[in-house]
């Protein structure tokens, strides 16, 4: 029967750890993807797209640094916005060219995207959430010592630069969102979790420093489109229990409950696997049919073969 899936792709499966995030290697990675997110639309499926952007906006501050001497650098929330066209853009190129070719006739929208924030949200003293590449130890302790910012090393990859990720409350663009859907597009959405703001006294918004997790704001997405199920697609397969270790294990198939209590144990990395599951276990607490956790390269199989995790109602 078709769906209305939301879709969560990792920034890291767009700008892939290891590689060195050309533009061409980006582009090839979301070709790739939209390449399985077409085989489900051909099934009939009624898609919504979001994105990651970690990798990006922490290479665009990157970039904003090296060039200040010579033009002003952008605050981290116009940061977030260019990555929402530069991903778009890619996603709406590839997916469009995907479909040409198997003869579907669908346009593909970005929309920027603003999500709105708590500004007493604890996350702006706590920051956790990792961006840009990954450098070593080194590098990452000479950035904390002159220039006060916070890394941590992330899932055993390599030491990140991390921001604060507060919650995300609300859509601003929805009415819009839901629109489009309605009429048939296929839109990408709350790309890098949204552009954060906060709500002013007399109801204007405001931009805030931060990055919003996708896989958070993916899921209040999937709510609010009244999506059937949550997909967050990754570079990993399944979420694993003792992840790492010679005791890990994969969960396939597991009840909400079960996965609650996996969660309270500590199984899942905050800023990685943390928010996944996270996610998964709200969207399926909220009415959501299932929720599921697997890699890019198998999510028509996880949709229809339970190739990954798949999260469901006890
Ligand atoms: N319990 C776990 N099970 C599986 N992967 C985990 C777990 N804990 C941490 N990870 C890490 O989570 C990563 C995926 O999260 P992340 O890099 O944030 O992906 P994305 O950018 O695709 O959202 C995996 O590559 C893996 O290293
Ligand atoms: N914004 C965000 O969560 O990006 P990643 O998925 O790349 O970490």
């Amino acid at each position: 029967m078709a769906k209305v899936i939301t879709v969560a792709l990792g920034g890291n499966a767009i700008n892939k750890p290891g590689q060195k995030g050309t533009a061409e290697e980006q582009f090839e990675n979301v070709r790739n993807t939209t390449k399985q997110i077409v085989k489900m639309i051909k099934k009939g499926h009624k898609i919504i797209i979001t994105h990651g952007n970690g990798p990006q906006v922490g290479s665009i501050l990157i970039q904003q640094e090296a060039g200040s001497d010579q033009v002003p650098p952008m605050t981290l929330d116009i940061c977030g916005s260019q990555t929402q066209g530069q991903i778009g853009y890619m996603i709406q190129q590839s997916l469009g060219n995907e479909m040409k070719k198997e003869g579907i006739n669908k346009t593909v929208v970005s929309l920027v995207t603003q999500v709105i924030v708590d500004r007493n949200d604890e996350a702006f003293q706590n920051p956790r959430k990792p961006v840009g590449p990954f450098f070593d130890e080194e590098h990452a302790k000479k950035m904390m010592k002159e220039k006060g910012e916070t890394w941590i090393e992330d899932a055993g990859r390599g030491w990140r630069k991390v921001v604060p990720s507060p919650i995300p409350k609300g859509i601003v663009e929805i009415e819009a969102i839901k629109s489009l859907v309605d009429a048939g597009f296929i839109v990408v959405a709350s790309g890098g979790g949204g552009i954060p703001v906060v709500i002013n006294e007399d109801g204007t918004y405001t931009g805030v420093e931060a990055v919003i997790d996708k896989d958070r704001a993916g899921e209040v997405l999937a709510e609010e489109v009244n999506a059937d199920i949550l997909m967050i697609l990754t570079d990993v397969p399944y979420a694993a229990i003792n992840y790492g270790t010679p005791e890990q294990k994969n969960l396939e198939k597991v009840k909400l409950s079960e996965m609650k209590r996996y969660f309270a144990e500590g199984h899942f990395k905050a800023g990685s696997m943390g928010p996944k599951v996270e996610a998964a276990i709200k969207f399926v607490e909220n009415g959501g049919e299932k929720a599921i956790i697997a890699s890019l390269e198998n999510a028509l199989e996880a949709l229809e073969n339970d190739k990954g995790t798949v999260i469901i109602p006890d």
